[in-house]
């Protein structure tokens, strides 16, 4: 099988970071490459690092064109990709597997998306974590890359959602902690920001300095997260979430921390809960006990890396995540989601390894 695959935002960072997984996919053609501001320039002006795709031209956003591929990756600034996909979902034929790695299809509740971004809600698709599990459903707990197998529509998540999702969730479904009081504080690195110039991300000013942002619950991942523990099991989730820009390019520390919902839980106990959690994923990687995961050995990989201890003295269980913002946070989830919507194997083509130092 081969796949025609267009990438609207082929110039952004996350359409940059798709287009090198897509390189190394034995499944996959890339098609045509869209922009916006550069459209007419190559691609090798803005992805430099793209060599084979250097003399590529870049396209319009012109859903006409790119409805003619069998898979459509959508990098575009949140509020973009709503009235494009309309467009392509209106074009006589079959409409291509869309992955939209915007916000604009992630949330299920159109109050929340009017209370963290506003504009026209373009509804929820289904949701590009393909380790979420369903568990407040009548029967066995099902996981989402069930709901993937069989998706034409996919909303990739945001990179924070993913670190914190990800570190929380096996000590959810096992009824380990409570949710909620659940705090995360994240170290971000620069390029989950974008392209677009921003006046406090100069170099200047960033090289050499920590600063938080969006401090005080005003995050737009804050409703993603809530969703996500919500689907996982847990009820009356309430989440502090503070990320803080730090001098490196890629990745993401996530610290998230939550009650233990029963304090005579043991600290075996709640290693026991992660490791049954991660057993069988095959980008979820519970580390050795005492070892601490870093950005450097997520970087490059679609790995989202954990470890977990139990604070005894706070009564809080205490885990540590490392991801990629642009690999298995934008990216990768993408591939991934769209390795399970093809029917092929749901790892194809990403990476395991990491980039060090
Ligand atoms: N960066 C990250 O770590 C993550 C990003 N995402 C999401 O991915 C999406 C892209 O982010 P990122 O790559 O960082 O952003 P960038 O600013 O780096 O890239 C944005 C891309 O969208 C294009 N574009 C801008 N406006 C329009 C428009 N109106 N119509 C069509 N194309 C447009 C730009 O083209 P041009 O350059 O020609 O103007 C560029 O190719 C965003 O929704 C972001 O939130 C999700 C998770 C993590
Ligand atoms: C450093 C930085 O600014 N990071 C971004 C990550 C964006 C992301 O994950 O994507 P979405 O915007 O698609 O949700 C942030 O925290 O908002």
């Amino acid at each position: 099988m081969t796949v025609s695959v267009a990438v609207a935002g082929a110039s952004g960072y996350a359409g940059g970071e798709v287009l090198r997984l897509l390189l190394a996919h034995p499944e996959v053609e890339i098609g045509a490459l869209t922009a916006h501001s550069s459209v007419g320039d190559l691609l090798g002006e803005h992805q430099p690092h793209l060599l084979p795709l250097a003399d590529r031209v870049l396209e319009p956003t012109d859903p006409a064109r790119l409805a003619e591929h069998d898979v459509v990756v959508l990098a575009l600034p949140h509020g973009a990709s709503g009235a494009l996909t309309a467009a392509l979902e209106a074009i006589d034929g079959p409409t291509p597997l869309l992955l939209d790695c915007g916000a604009d299809h992630r949330l299920t509740d159109p109050a929340a998306w009017d209370a963290f971004y506003g504009g026209d809600y373009a509804g929820a698709w289904a949701y590009g974590m393909p380790e979420l599990r369903h568990a407040g459903e009548p029967g066995p707990a099902r996981a989402q890359r069930e709901i993937l197998r069989e998706a034409r529509t996919v909303a990739v998540p945001g990179c924070n959602v993913t670190a914190v999702t990800l570190a929380l969730q096996p000590g959810v479904a096992a009824g380990v902690v409570r949710a909620d009081d659940v705090v995360a504080v994240l170290a971000n690195g620069y390029s989950g920001a974008g392209k677009a110039a921003k006046t406090h991300l100069l170099a200047s000013e960033g090289l050499g300095a920590a600063m938080p942002y969006a401090v005080g619950g005003s995050h737009r991942h804050v409703p993603e997260i809530e969703q996500n523990l919500a689907v996982a099991g847990a009820t009356g989730v309430r989440l502090s979430f503070t990320p803080t820009l730090v001098p490196m390019s890629r990745g993401i520390l996530a610290t998230v921390s939550a009650p233990l919902a029963d304090a005579s839980t043991s600290a075996a106990e709640v290693r026991a809960a992660w490791e049954r959690a991660c057993a069988d994923e095959p980008f979820v990687h519970l580390l050795p006990a005492g070892q601490w995961p870093t950005t450097a050995a997520a970087v490059g990989s679609n790995h989202t890396v954990l470890q977990v201890a139990l604070d005894e003295r706070a009564g809080r269980v205490v885990v540590v995540a490392a991801l990629d913002n642009l690999g298995k946070g934008t990216a990768g989830a993408a591939v991934q989601s769209m390795n399970l919507a093809l029917g092929l194997p749901e790892t194809l083509g990403l990476p395991t390894t990491g980039v060090a130092p």
